[in-house]
């Protein structure tokens, strides 16, 4: 097996092209912010998993008591939840977060 040592881009690519900015000061804010966008999006992904797991024991418990996996008025109030705090892509986004927490229907 041949190892090749890769070179990240963020050495070898000028901070203004890596970020789209037309001067050193932009690309500056924008490099930080895009660490703190990493960083959220890494808690946004651990909240997501954490959902997954919790809609899990909701859907087992219901299962194992004789019921369906899927129950389509709960899910219309989630659904209601993201639309209220976002507009119509909240829609979009709850009913992917659905998705991952219970496959598709
Ligand atoms: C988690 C539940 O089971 C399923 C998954 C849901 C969810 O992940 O939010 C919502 C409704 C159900 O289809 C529930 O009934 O609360």
């Amino acid at each position: 097996m041949t190892v090749t040592a890769t070179t990240p881009q963020s050495a070898t690519t000028p901070p203004t092209e890596r970020t789209g900015a037309r001067t050193a000061e932009a690309a500056e804010v924008i490099t930080g912010a895009r660490e703190r966008i990493d960083a959220l999006d890494d808690r946004i992904i651990g909240l997501v998993q954490e959902r997954m797991a919790v809609s899990a024991v909701i859907q087992k418990e219901r299962i194992a008591s004789g019921g369906r996996r899927v129950n389509l008025s709960r899910e219309m109030e989630v659904l209601a939840h993201y639309r209220d705090a976002l507009g119509k892509p909240g829609t979009a986004l709850a009913m992917t977060l659905l998705e991952l927490c219970r496959g598709r229907i």
